[in-house]
């Protein structure tokens, strides 16, 4: 068979391909070392590119609320092939606004054309000066709020807390102003977090109701498939995340990835995710429901939902 030596002394066999073939084989070759020219002079970045890869603002921000399920949401949003987000939370728009909106949009992953960008931080929903400046990067930004009957996400914060800071004062101790009365203690931040109805306020004398999507931090746990439906609709994306991706742990007891992204291996959330919340005594807990119902009431009234967290069985 007839042999030629290529490049570096590695022989190419051509001989058993006809004319055409040996033609088409040539042409590609001739098209390769032209373009592989053409880059090494630096000219690569003038030629057009068939995909877009690039850094975006997010145009959907999960803003809240902090422990109502949010890292849950971002990983089963994630297995969306179009969707992208950073993983760690940025606390632009309420740490570190002055490092610019370049710092920001620096921070986000590069996405394709027709991915979209997204990024959480839960504290966002209650930064005074947030909505406005989400506002002032784009009007059309998707806002996202998974929202958690406020007592139980007040004892799931103060956990949170007390595993940071083992010494810290009871749960009820930190929940009044004054224990006799029953007065509540509103400038606690666990406390403060869950009157969802005074926050929402604030985003709304920015945004419409219409740029919003109130998930249910609790049937995130009992039908992630249902809720991630809502979200993907909500996104304008496709629903490609359903039921086939999710199994229920019994030992984690909450519902976990069969195929989380980048990984073909099942997989739950960290065991910060799903903590056991220390015994709260009754009536502390009677007396905050009492608190927040008003406010919860309130809050089902702006957003046309009932989260049923009054609701008595
Ligand atoms: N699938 C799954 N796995 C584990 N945990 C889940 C899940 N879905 C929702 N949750 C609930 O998420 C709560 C933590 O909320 P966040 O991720 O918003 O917390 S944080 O604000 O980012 O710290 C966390 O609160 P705790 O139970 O108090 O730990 C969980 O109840």
């Amino acid at each position: 068979p007839q042999q030629r030596q290529g490049v570096g002394g590695a022989a190419f066999n051509f001989g058993h391909l006809k004319v055409q073939s040996k033609l088409s084989v040539f042409l590609t070759m001739i098209i390769l070392f032209v373009y592989l020219f053409y880059c090494l002079n630096g000219f690569c970045e003038y030629l057009p590119t068939p995909v877009y890869d690039r850094k975006k603002f997010p145009q959907a921000i999960i803003i809240g609320v902090k422990k109502g399920g949010t890292r849950a949401l971002l990983e089963f949003l994630r297995i969306h092939p179009d969707v992208r987000a950073v993983g760690a939370e940025p606390h632009f728009f309420d740490r570190f606004y002055d490092k610019g909106l370049d710092w920001y949009r620096n921070l986000m992953p590069r996405t394709l054309d027709g991915q979209i960008t997204m990024e959480k931080t839960p504290s966002y929903f209650i930064t005074k000066e947030a909505p406005r400046r989400v506002f002032s990067m784009s009007r059309h930004t998707k806002l996202i709020v998974v929202v958690r009957d406020p007592v139980t996400r007040a004892v799931s914060d103060y956990t949170q807390t007390v595993s940071k800071s083992p010494g810290l004062p009871s749960f009820k101790n930190l929940a009044f102003r004054n224990a006799t009365t029953g007065l509540i203690d509103t400038s606690w931040s666990a406390v403060r977090i869950g009157i969802y109805a005074k926050h929402l306020e604030n985003w709304l004398r920015y945004f419409p109701l219409s740029s919003f999507l109130f998930v249910s931090g609790e049937r995130l746990v009992t039908d992630p498939a249902g809720e991630m439906g809502r979200v993907q609709d909500f996104l304008g994306l496709k629903r490609v995340v359903t039921d086939k991706h999710f199994y229920f742990n019994q030992t984690k007891g909450f519902p976990c990835l069969k195929k989380p992204e980048g990984s073909s291996r099942p997989r739950c959330l960290g065991k910060s995710k799903g903590r056991p919340h220390p015994q709260i005594p009754s009536d502390v807990l009677l007396r905050l429901r009492d608190f927040y119902r008003p406010f919860n009431l309130k809050f089902y009234q702006m957003t046309g939902q009932n989260f049923g967290w009054d609701d008595t069985a």
